[in-house]
C-alpha cells in the first residue's frame, strides 16, 4: 500500500514516451520535444494586403491636378502570380496576398482608383476578366499613396530563426498551423499515448433496464472522453466477462502504451486482474493506495513495457482513482512539464468535511461562491453527486474545518461553467 502522495510521485516520475519526428497532420495533441523556429522570415516576401494596384514612384505628370500611373501590362491573376519589376510611373494589378513587384512604393486599393482606358487586353485583373491598359489615378482622399501602405513587409511578423513554440508546449490545433507557417512538415514530439480500455464484469450490461445481478455500465461511456481530456487517445473499448484467460489474451496482444481496466481489482474469486497480470509476468508498481474510495487501484508494467492502470469497479472509486493518478500518469507519458500538469486548485471549505475511516478521503465537491461543499451522494457505488461535482477534494485523516483550505483535483472531461447549473434536487 502506498500513500496518495507516494503514488502520485511515482506515476509523475515515469519516463515520457520517446520523441519521434511526426507528420504535422498526426501531431495534434503531442508535446514538442524541440522548439519550433521560423525557417523563413514571416511573411517571407513583401505581399499586398488589398486587391488593387501596386504603384511605383509616380512620374511628375498630373491628370487634372492629380498624380497618375501608366498600366501597361497584365496584373496578377491570383496570389501566386509573380509580377515583373515596375518602372517609375508604372502601376500593375495585384490581389490580396500577391507578392508585390520590385519597385512598388504602395498598394492602391481598387475602390480608391480610377482607370482611364486606352486599350483593352484579355486577362484577369482586380476589376474582372478584361483589363484595360491606361492611365490610373487615385481618389483625392485616399491614404494609399503613403509609402508602404497596404504592403505586408517580409519579416514583419518574425525574422528567420525566431522561436515561435517552446519545447514542452502542447501542439494544439492552432500551434500545429503555426508550425506549418514556420515551414515545418514534421515536428519532433512525444506522441499522444494510445490507451486501450478494458471493462470487466459479467454483471455489466450496456443497454436496457438491469435485472437483479446486473448493473448498467458507467465506464464505457465516460472513460473515452475523460482520457481524451487527459491527453490520451483511446484506441479500443472492450467489455470482458470475469474471465482471467480473456483478460490475459487482451493484455498480451495489446499495442497500447497504457491499458485502463475497470473492475476486478480486489481479491475475490471473481476478480481477474491480479491473476491475469501474474500470468503475463507483469511487474506491480502500485498495489493499492491509502485513499477512500479507490484504494484497490493498481498499476503494473507488462513485459512489453505497456502500463496497466487497474481502476476499481465501484464507479466513484474508479473515477476518483483516474482523477488522482490518471492525470499525472498520462502527463508523464506525454512529457508534459510539471507546471502544465498541475490543474489542482485550492479552495476554502464552506462547511466541515468529514474524513474517511482510513487514509485520504476523495470527496466530490461543488464550488459555491468562493468556497467548496460536498456534492453529496459520495458512497463508492453512487454517481449522482459526481454529476454536479467539479472536483475531488482531498480530505486528510484529521478532517477539514469550515474556512480551511482544501486541495481539489478537477474531474477529467467535466468542464463546468464558473456558475454551474444547480442540481435538480437543489431548493
Ligand atoms: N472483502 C472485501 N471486499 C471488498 C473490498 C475489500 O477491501 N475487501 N473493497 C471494496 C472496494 S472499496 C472496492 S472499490 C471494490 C473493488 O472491486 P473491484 O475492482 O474488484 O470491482 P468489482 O468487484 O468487479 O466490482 C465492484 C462493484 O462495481 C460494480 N461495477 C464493476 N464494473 C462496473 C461498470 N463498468 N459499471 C458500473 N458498475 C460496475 C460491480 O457491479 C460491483 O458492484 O471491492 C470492494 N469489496
Ligand atoms: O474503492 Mo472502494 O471505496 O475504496 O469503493
Amino acid at each position: 500500500m502506498k500513500s496518495l502522495q507516494q503514488a502520485r510521485e511515482l506515476v509523475a516520475a515515469l519516463p515520457a514516451l520517446p520523441a519521434a519526428d511526426t507528420p504535422l497532420q498526426d501531431a495534434v495533441g503531442g508535446i514538442l520535444a524541440e522548439p519550433v523556429r521560423t525557417r523563413l522570415p514571416l511573411p517571407h516576401t513583401d505581399t499586398s494586403a488589398m486587391d488593387g494596384w501596386a504603384l511605383a514612384a509616380p512620374r511628375r505628370q498630373e491628370v487634372g491636378g492629380r498624380l497618375s500611373w501608366q498600366v501597361r501590362r497584365p496584373g496578377a491573376e491570383h496570389p501566386g502570380t509573380r509580377l515583373p519589376a515596375l518602372e517609375a510611373g508604372e502601376a500593375i494589378g495585384v490581389v490580396t496576398g500577391s507578392p508585390v513587384p520590385a519597385g512598388t512604393v504602395s498598394v492602391l486599393r481598387s475602390e480608391h482608383s480610377r482607370l482611364e482606358p486606352t486599350d483593352t487586353v484579355r486577362h484577369s485583373s482586380p476589376e474582372g476578366e478584361r483589363e484595360s491598359t491606361g492611365t490610373l489615378t487615385a481618389l483625392p482622399e485616399t491614404p494609399d499613396l503613403q509609402p508602404g501602405r497596404n504592403i505586408r513587409p517580409a519579416g514583419v511578423e518574425a525574422p528567420a530563426g525566431q522561436e515561435l513554440l517552446a519545447a514542452g508546449d502542447t501542439l494544439t490545433p492552432v500551434r500545429t498551423a503555426v508550425a506549418a507557417v514556420a515551414g515545418y512538415d514534421t515536428v519532433r514530439i512525444h506522441p499522444v499515448p494510445r490507451v486501450q480500455i478494458l471493462t470487466t464484469g459479467s454483471e455489466v450490461i450496456s443497454a436496457g433496464l438491469p435485472e437483479p445481478g446486473q448493473v448498467r455500465d458507467t465506464f464505457t461511456l465516460s472513460l473515452p472522453g475523460m482520457v481524451a481530456d487527459l491527453g490520451g487517445a483511446v484506441t479500443t473499448v472492450t467489455r470482458l466477462d470475469d474471465d482471467v484467460t480473456g483478460l490475459h489474451e487482451e493484455l498480451t496482444a495489446t499495442a497500447a502504451h497504457l491499458v485502463l481496466t475497470t473492475g476486478g481489482t480486489a481479491h475475490s474469486r471473481a476478480d481477474t486482474l491480479r491473476p491475469a497480470l501474474q500470468r503475463c509476468g507483469a511487474e506491480i508498481l502500485i498495489d493499492s493506495v491509502d485513499m477512500r474510495p479507490g484504494h484497490p487501484v493498481l498499476l503494473a508494467r507488462l513485459p512489453s513495457g505497456t502500463l496497466v492502470l487497474g481502476l476499481p469497479g465501484n464507479p466513484l472509486a474508479g473515477f476518483a482513482a483516474l482523477t488522482l493518478l490518471g492525470r499525472p500518469l498520462l502527463g508523464a507519458l506525454r512529457g508534459v512539464p510539471a507546471p502544465e500538469c498541475a490543474e489542482v486548485f485550492t479552495a476554502s471549505a464552506g462547511e466541515d468535511l468529514e474524513p474517511a475511516r482510513r487514509g485520504q478521503r476523495l470527496l466530490p465537491v461543488r464550488r459555491t461562491g468562493g468556497s467548496i461543499r460536498s456534492a453529496g451522494f459520495s458512497r463508492p457505488h453512487m454517481m449522482r453527486g459526481l454529476a454536479y461535482a467539479e472536483a475531488f477534494a482531498v480530505i486528510p485523516p484529521r478532517g477539514i474545518q469550515t474556512g480551511e483550505p482544501v486541495t481539489c483535483h478537477p474531474v477529467p472531461g467535466h468542464h463546468l461553467p464558473p456558475h454551474p447549473r444547480r442540481a435538480p434536487w437543489d431548493d
